[in-house]
């Protein structure tokens, strides 16, 4: 049996599977958490995915491996590889200010869409890069490569790989490759806000407007290229390009043209495989590319998964509780209304906002209402972001941590008024990581498992009630 293995290093955790390539059966898996906090220095990425690996048996029989991360987050790293301050990750809203000033700057959102097939936010890249510029200048001056969570990890892997040394355990301080080993591939830089999906190339003008100079760029490889053979590094271990975790969601679920995918993370995103690349001028849908050399319109919010820990937290109950009490709630949770921008939100683009409650009255303060009025708010988000894709979808998947609370599935197709289809839970960013891996290999066919469907009568007073609260929030 040959084994490859796929990683996510996402918001909240790291997660290893190693799978069959052929038929891609689980053989084993491992995870470890990451910190908090919107800024985290890379060095917890890497000890966590050790732990994650430890745990998981190593790659001692692995023939190659990927790694899917989250989007967008700024790597900054100086002539020696050594990265420059902590990476300010997607949800970090600080260069809210930046992303305004650079939109004006280039003329305007249809410029920015027309340009990279999106319009800033605080969660771009380049956004962030123009923050570090004004804020913190001599990091900026420091900064000799720019990179994202999945382009760090690849490298200090190749690193670790080419050290010769075969036990992870000693893999802490592996020697960092040279900068211009750093890779990427079309997904993860197609969320930088410096790369056009339409072209296939870097603009550099771009970057250079926004950060004064243009350091050195990962080399943006092909779904079937090889870092190692790519950049002149060895290693017993192959290493597939890897990808950001939307786009490895998509292959690990099977997307095809006509799905629509939601996906219950640390953010909540709705996306889609198409053919072409899209552009959006009111920046509602990013058009970013996907890992295939197709395209993946896809609209994200901050707030998901942990609008339900939040509310589970209030409550004082488990997720699993939280989940039974939101079905004892009638639908609409009797007028109770949550708007769940927890973190600020990015769709809308409400950085400062905060979230709200509404329709309080002494028959809705129970935690049933409140459980319901948490999932409902957090799926009026993603409802919303359905719509702005335009597409009336095939099917509508739904994955990521919240999708395995039945009260989420359940209530998903009275929200979005579709069936709703729900694959068995699993780490799907990593198992597509592990797919992109084994085509490196074989063209994997791999057998997907079983899904559920889950029907339900559309409320639409429900998400007409959620817009009206959506215009009295506090920032
Ligand atoms: N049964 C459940 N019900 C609701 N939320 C859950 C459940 N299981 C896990 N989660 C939540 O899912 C989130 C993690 O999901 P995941 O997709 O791994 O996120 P990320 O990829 O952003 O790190 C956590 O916030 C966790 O509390
Ligand atoms: O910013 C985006 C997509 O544009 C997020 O989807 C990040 O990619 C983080 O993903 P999770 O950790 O929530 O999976």
């Amino acid at each position: 049996m040959t084994l490859v293995a796929g990683v996510d290093s996402s918001t909240q955790s790291c997660k290893v599977v190693i799978r069959d390539a052929e038929t891609g059966a689980l053989v084993r898996q491992g995870r470890a958490a990451h910190p908090d906090g919107t800024e985290v220095h890379p060095s917890h990425w890497w000890a966590a995915f050790l732990r994650a690996l430890e745990e998981a048996g190593g790659l001692d029989d692995v023939a190659v491996i990927s790694v899917a991360g989250q989007q967008h987050g700024m790597v900054c790293l100086d002539e020696a590889g050594n990265v420059v301050r902590e990476a300010l990750l997607w949800n970090d809203t600080r260069s809210a200010q930046a992303a305004l000033d650079l939109t004006a700057e280039l003329g305007g959102p249809q410029a920015w869409a027309d340009a990279v097939g999106l319009v800033p936010v605080a969660s771009f890249t380049v956004t962030k890069l123009r923050w570090l510029a004004e804020h913190e200048p001599e990091n900026a001056r420091r900064t000799a490569a720019v990179c994202l969570p999945h382009d760090w990890l690849t490298w200090r892997l190749a690193g670790a790989l080419g050290s010769g040394s075969p036990d992870a355990s000693s893999w802490v301080d592996a020697p960092l490759p040279p900068l211009d080993h750093l890779t990427t591939d079309r997904g993860d830089a197609s969320g930088t806000g410096y790369w056009s999906p339409a072209t296939g190339a870097y603009r550099t003008d771009i970057l250079k407007a926004a950060f004064g100079s243009v350091p050195l760029l990962p080399r943006v490889l092909g779904p079937a290229d090889e870092v190692g053979a790519a950049t002149g590094g060895a290693g017993r271990v192959l290493i597939a390009p890897g990808t950001g975790d939307n786009m490895a969601a998509a292959l690990g679920v099977g997307a095809r043209p006509g799905d629509v995918v939601v996906s219950l993370g640390t953010s909540g995103t709705v996306f889609a495989v198409t053919e072409s690349p899209s552009t959006d001028p009111t920046g509602a849908v990013a058009g970013f590319a996907d890992a295939t050399g197709r395209f993946l319109p896809l609209v994200a919010t901050l707030n998901a998964a942990r609008v339900m820990d939040a509310a589970a937290r209030i409550a004082g109950v488990g997720l699993d509780e939280l989940s039974d009490l939101a079905l004892q709630a009638p639908p609409g949770a009797d007028g109770l209304t949550l708007v769940p921008y927890l973190e600020g939100e990015r769709t809308p683009n409400r950085p400062t906002a905060t979230g709200s409650i509404h329709g309080l009255t002494l028959a809705t303060s129970t935690p049933a209402h409140l459980a319901r009025a948490a999932i409902e708010g957090m799926l009026c988000g993603l409802a919303d972001g359905l719509d702005a894709m335009g597409t009336r979808p095939e099917r509508v998947l739904l994955i990521g941590g919240a999708a395995r609370s039945e009260a989420v599935r359940r209530i998903a197709p009275t929200i979005f008024g579709v069936p709703i289809t729900v694959p068995p839970p699993a780490e799907y960013v990593a198992n597509g990581a592990a797919h992109q891996a084994a085509t490196l290999l074989t063209t994997p066919d791999w057998r997907s498992e079983d899904t559920k469907t889950y029907e339900g009568e559309a409320l639409p007073e429900i998400r007409t009630r959620y817009a009206r609260a959506t215009t009295h929030i506090l920032d």
